[in-house]
């Protein structure tokens, strides 16, 4: 255990015996039941790589601001440079103090769903930096990985074919998010952090952070526990929709990120939300006759584009995803 947050070796995602990963899949599904956090150790992605995106990301942020805005973001995709408070994930509190830069599913331009205009479906915004787009897209497709494999377990702890969410999941609207915070200064507008409390919105959130600190999670007696770098660890929790999918058995949990002092603080967050069109409906053995179905079915892309509007309301860079909505949900 770390702070209540268990530490769980992932080790027999990879070819263990199907003895080791139905226990493994209980201790994942006890965790996502109780806090909806874990660590995650011994997974697939190289230490290499990891250590390769902190560096690529730390000289994105260090480039000057009209460099970075070339490559702003855009809503409807989801993708690109969100300048310093561009967002609030707590949308009632003053905008975080942090930059970031999306990359979502690498596209070509004649991809059938660019050209149809679809939501969530665009290139990505890359900067003109050697090397930047090969890191990132492998560190993208490993995380990718294991967060599928991650998912197998989930099905098998839910009781449902291990497959089930591989299709859901090979197109998804997943976020590689490099983050940046900059110390804290000394005054910082009342109630403002590096990063708003907030529950994260797709299936699972695969979190790599430095060694500076500052992530709190607030467990379910409403304590801020503070969690803590695990050196080559993942932080992994579930997200909104993943939540909705299991009828609330699996939980989404709040947290936020308070800002340095003294030092700057990066991190990396692989957001795995499912493919556009997946049927966001209660999966089979998570209602009963005590437990009926709390949710509409939704799709994927819809359930999305409500979470993540709002985020953006106070600076306007969220301008651009409703229109896309209109024509294409
Ligand atoms: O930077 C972090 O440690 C966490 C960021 C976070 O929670 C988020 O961007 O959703
Ligand atoms: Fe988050």
């Amino acid at each position: 255990m770390s702070g209540n947050i268990p530490l769980i070796d992932v080790s027999a995602l990879d070819g263990g015996s199907p003895a080791a990963v139905e226990a493994l899949a209980a201790q994942i599904g006890r965790a996502c039941r109780d806090i909806g956090f874990f660590y995650v150790t011994n997974h697939s992605v190289p230490a290499g790589l990891i250590d390769r995106a902190f560096e690529a990301s730390a000289d994105f942020f260090a480039r000057d601001e009209a460099k970075k805005m070339r490559s702003v973001y855009s809503a409807s995709g989801n993708r690109g440079y969100v300048p310093m408070k561009g967002e609030a994930l707590d949308p009632t509190k003053p905008a975080d103090l942090k930059e970031a830069f999306n990359i979502g599913l690498e596209l070509p331009p004649d991809d059938p769903e660019i050209v149809e205009g679809r939501m969530f479906r665009a290139e990505n915004r890359w900067p003109e930096m050697a090397g930047f787009r090969d890191t990132m897209l492998a560190y993208f497709d490993a995380c990718h990985g294991l967060g599928r494999a991650i998912h197998r377990a989930f099905a098998i702890d839910i009781g449902i074919d291990e497959d089930f969410f591989e299709d859901k999941l090979d197109r998804p609207m997943a976020v590689l998010r490099l983050l940046h915070y900059p110390p804290a200064p000394e005054r910082l507008d009342e109630g403002q952090l590096g990063a708003g409390e907030h529950t994260d919105y797709g299936c699972v959130t695969l979190l790599a952070t430095d060694g500076v600190g500052g992530l709190e999670v607030r467990n379910r007696a409403g304590e801020w526990l503070k969690a803590p770098h695990v050196p080559g660890a993942f932080v992994c929790n579930i997200g909104d929709c993943l939540m909705r999918w299991t009828n609330d058995i699996y939980v989404s949990t709040p947290h936020r990120v308070v800002s340095p002092s003294g030092r700057e603080r990066f991190s990396i967050a692989f957001f795995l939300d499912p493919n556009p069109e997946a049927e966001i409906a209660c999966l089979p053995n998570c209602a009963s006759d005590d437990r009926p179905a709390r949710y509409v079915p939704i799709r994927g892309d819809a359930f999305l584009l409500s979470r993540l509007s709002p985020t953006y309301e106070t600076s306007g860079l969220g301008k651009g995803a409703k229109e896309a909505s209109k024509t294409h949900a």
